[in-house]
Formats: C-alpha cells, sequence, structure tokens
C-alpha cells in the first residue's frame, strides 16, 4: 500500500505554479538595506547612504542586488500547496541561493515571476527542493533578475529507495561543488555586527516565516531562540564585498552563488573573508564569537574596480 505521508516525487516535479507580480517602490529598497545591516557601521556611514537616501541629488537610490530575493518571495506559491510534497514547514532551512542579474535593478518596478520546480532529491533524513525563478520587468517585458532557491526539508526525505534515492535537477552543474575555500591569506576582511532585532526589521521586507520571531517554533525547529534569515546573512555578505571589493559600486555584481551551512543567531559578529580570483570572488562568512563558518560562496563581477 502506498504511503501517504511521503513525497510523491513525479507529481511534485511535474507541478506548475502560477505567474505572480511583485511591485516595489524606493521605500522598499531602502527599508530592505536597512534590514541587511547598510549604514549599521558607523553613525554616519556615508558610504552606504547612497541605499537609503538621494545622495549629493543623485535621482533615485542605488539597489543592493540581493535585493531582488524577495520579487518571488510574497507572492512565491505556497510550498504546502504543492501536490504530493508532504513536509512539516517549520523544519525548513534555506539551503542555498543562487541569483543572476541581467540588468542593474531599478529603484521602483512591477515585476512578473515565473516560478518552476528545478529539482527535488531525497537525501534520507532529509528533502531538498530546487525552486527556479525568473522575473521580467513588467513594462518592458525584460529578463531582469534569475533566482534558484534550494529548501531543505528536514525529517522530508526517505521516500525513495535508499540504495538508488531519488534525485531530479535540471541545472547542469550544482555550484557548490565548483567552490573551493582558498588556504592563502583572504584579499579583503570585513567585520559587522548584526544587531539583537535584526530578524525582525529583515523580516519587514516580506519574509514572515515566524522561525525568526518566535521563539517556541524557533525551539520546535531546533533552535534555542529565533535565527536569522539565510537571505539576511547573505545581504550582510554581499554588502561587505561590494564595500571592499567592487569599491561600492553594486552593478558590478553579475551573479551570486550562497550555501547556508549553519544557522546565525541575531545580535551575533560577522565576518566575511573574500578572494578575489580574476572575475570572482570566493567568500566565506564566520559567526564571530562561535568561530564557525555560516555561510559560502562565490560573487562573479562584470568588471574589476578601476583601483585594484
Ligand atoms: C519557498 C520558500 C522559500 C523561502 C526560503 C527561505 C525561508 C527562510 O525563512 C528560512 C531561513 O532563512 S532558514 C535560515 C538559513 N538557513 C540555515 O540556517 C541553514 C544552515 N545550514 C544547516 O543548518 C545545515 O547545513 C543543514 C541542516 C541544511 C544540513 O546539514 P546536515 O543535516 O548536517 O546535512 P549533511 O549531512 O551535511 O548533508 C546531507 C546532504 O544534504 C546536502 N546539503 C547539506 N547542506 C546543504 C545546504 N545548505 N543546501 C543544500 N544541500 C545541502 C549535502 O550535500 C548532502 O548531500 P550529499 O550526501 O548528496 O552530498
Amino acid at each position: 500500500m502506498a504511503d501517504n505521508s511521503a513525497c510523491n516525487p513525479d507529481l511534485i516535479i511535474a507541478h506548475k505554479f502560477p505567474d505572480t507580480t511583485y511591485a516595489y517602490t524606493e521605500r522598499d529598497v531602502a527599508v530592505y538595506a536597512l534590514g541587511v545591516g547598510a549604514c549599521g557601521r558607523d553613525a554616519v556611514d556615508t558610504d552606504e547612504l547612497k541605499y537609503v537616501y538621494h545622495e549629493n541629488g543623485q535621482q533615485f537610490i542605488k539597489v543592493l542586488p540581493t535585493f531582488s530575493t524577495l520579487f518571488s518571495l510574497r507572492g512565491l506559491p505556497q510550498l504546502s500547496g504543492v501536490p504530493g510534497l508532504r513536509f512539516d514547514k517549520r523544519l525548513l532551512l534555506h539551503g542555498q541561493q543562487y541569483i543572476e542579474i541581467h540588468k542593474p535593478l531599478p529603484s521602483n518596478a512591477s515585476i512578473l515571476n515565473k516560478t518552476a520546480i528545478a529539482g527535488f532529491h531525497d537525501k534520507g533524513k532529509a528533502a531538498i527542493l530546487e525552486l527556479e525563478t525568473r522575473s521580467y520587468e513588467k513594462e518592458s517585458g525584460e529578463l531582469l533578475t534569475l533566482n534558484r532557491t534550494s529548501v531543505f526539508l528536514r525529517g522530508a526525505g526517505g521516500f525513495s529507495d535508499p540504495s538508488k534515492p531519488f534525485t531530479y535537477s535540471n541545472y547542469p552543474v550544482n555550484p557548490a561543488s565548483a567552490m573551493k575555500i582558498p588556504k592563502t591569506q583572504p584579499s579583503a576582511v570585513f567585520e559587522d555586527c548584526t544587531q539583537p532585532p535584526q530578524a525582525l526589521l529583515y523580516r519587514l521586507s516580506g519574509d514572515y516565516n515566524p522561525l525568526h520571531s518566535d521563539p517556541m517554533i524557533a525551539k520546535v525547529a531546533g533552535f534555542s531562540r529565533p535565527i536569522l534569515h539565510g537571505l539576511c546573512t547573505l545581504g550582510f555578505a554581499v554588502r561587505a564585498i561590494i564595500k571592499c571589493i567592487c569599491r561600492g559600486d553594486p552593478d558590478m555584481v553579475k551573479s551570486i552563488f550562497a550555501r547556508f551551512l549553519l544557522h546565525v543567531y541575531p545580535g551575533e559578529a560577522l565576518i566575511t573573508e573574500m578572494w578575489l580570483e580574476g572575475l570572482r570572488v570566493i567568500y566565506q562568512v564566520k559567526a564571530k564569537e562561535r568561530n564557525r563558518a555560516v555561510l559560502s560562496g562565490y560573487v562573479d563581477l562584470h568588471r574589476l574596480a578601476a583601483s585594484l
């Protein structure tokens, strides 16, 4: 007899999501930038005012490339509605994120998202679901960004034969396998501090998962208190790279890969180490007090900053 509590991979990968929309203004861009720590290091961090304020009479505020991860978030169809997908949403963790920026992000826009299931894997103790979203500027119809999100669904694995676990992916290469942390001295190191209410501020950008705000849910999920959104930690890391390697120019970022290695507690200090190799910046983020790596990945650049 079929196990009705187990995932049905054939149903899952056949699922089609409806298109969604997302409209944002400069206010959303600024709230996001503050949520990932912009201007938080010194009282007046003039280098980052451009993310929240029309500095020196500039016409538009600048948009961090990681802002694009929000496009599909609010409209992201509820995963619990996917036929055949059985999991406890309290145990979901963000595993990986890949982002391509096809055009510099406007400071306000209306977006059309097309989301598809791009992968599904049985890891025994967990299942990994991969979603791919292409986001188009509604007005021009041009592709702005591509986002691939991998979610790690603890407790949802074990639905296939353990000697030949189910795996499906439409990606040619898993970027995680293409990335190794160099043994040499980093090209730059940047220390930043998340604030105790960091997750409460970041959630205002649209990820209201109670894992980041509700102490009881956090306990059920296995944490002593609410943890930081993975994409918030990624926002801190990419800001550090833009500051140290891109000389403050967010439009130099072409693509970003991130694997979330360990949870971060709001209030922890983050140390981002970066190694510049050609046009690729390999990075690793550590939680300072625990001296543990929490995030690693790479950022590919369009060009090098003039002074490098
Ligand atoms: C639609 C909704 C979209 C919205 C998404 C965002 C929602 C947010 O609100 C949620 C969050 O932000 S959660 C916070 C951010 N994420 C985290 O803190 C997770 C940190 N990582 C971990 O805890 C572990 O790596 C952990 C637990 C992930 C894995 O550790 P282990 O259980 O020890 O796994 P391990 O035994 O090492 O490996 C098992 C297999 O899984 C693969 N794998 C490991 N870590 C992965 C990761 N981070 N992402 C993807 N795959 C991963 C391994 O490669 C291994 O597979 P294989 O055996 O084939 O190599």
